[in-house]
């Protein structure tokens, strides 16, 4: 795919090609202004591209995108921000409220469920905007920098908690950080981006002992010009 910016001496995207695997949580590791956000936004579909396609195993899969600042509204409860994700479904008669008492059960905020969220710490804050993403039912969640105005600790926690969400949940998950820590906690696959033409793509055992060193090595060496590389 391909994206320039109007104005932009160097398109944002140019060459990104990649496939989401169902089920997989696909990580992607790439510096500041690399243009993971732009990739992110394009799979969603909130930003027109100039050339190429994102294409849908199904016509109709649903996507939910949690950003770094949660944006919930200050003045509702944690129950009340999580249904307005529900409401915003394409199908909203449908919409059950039993599917809110579910999440809150699931995101561990059943205790907070009639609390405004204004009074609630980052991290909570965090987990009743997954809360709201997931009340659409999505098929893909696309996360762009999820976690990262929190402290490492609750940072942590979140990481761990969102896997094992995915896993009980069986979410296919895209994730864009620049954090090594949190592509390998989460990630089943781990793509490189060193901007324009400069994505890589690796099988990376992440679960299995991969080291934030071998990472680190391969992220050094993604901007050397040689495209992509798919396995
Ligand atoms: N709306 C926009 N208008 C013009 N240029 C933009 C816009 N959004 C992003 N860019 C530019 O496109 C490039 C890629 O930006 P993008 O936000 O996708 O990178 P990123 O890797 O997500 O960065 P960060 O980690 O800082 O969020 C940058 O050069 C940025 O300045």
């Amino acid at each position: 795919m391909r994206k320039s910016y109007p104005g932009a001496s160097a398109p944002a995207l140019d060459g990104v090609d990649l496939t989401l695997r169902s089920g997989e949580t696909l990580a992607v590791l790439g510096p500041s202004g690399s243009g993971k956000s732009t990739l992110l936004r394009a799979i969603a579909g909130l930003e027109p591209l100039d050339g190429g396609s994102v294409e849908f195993g199904d016509a109709d899969e649903r996507f939910a995108v949690v950003f770094q600042d949660p944006g919930l509204f200050p003045w509702l409860s944690v129950r009340q921000n999580i249904a307005l994700g529900g409401r915003y479904r394409r199908n909203r008669d449908r919409f059950e409220d039993s599917r809110v008492d579910d999440l809150l059960g699931i995101l561990g905020l059943a205790a907070l469920a009639h609390t405004p969220v204004q009074e609630l710490s980052g991290g909570q804050a965090q987990r009743v905007s997954v809360g709201r993403a997931l009340a659409v039912r999505p098929d893909v969640l696309l996360l762009d920098e999820p976690f990262s105005a929190l402290d490492p600790a609750t940072r942590k926690d979140l990481q761990l908690w969102l896997r094992g969400l995915a896993a009980e949940l069986e979410l296919t998950v895209f994730l864009v950080t620049h954090d090594v820590d949190e592509a390998i906690t989460l990630g089943d696959r781990i793509g490189f981006f060193a901007g324009p033409r400069g994505f890589r793509q690796q099988w990376v055992p992440a679960q299995d002992g991969t080291t934030a060193e071998q990472i680190l090595a391969h992220y050094r060496g993604a901007g050397d010009g040689s495209g992509n590389w798919v396995i």
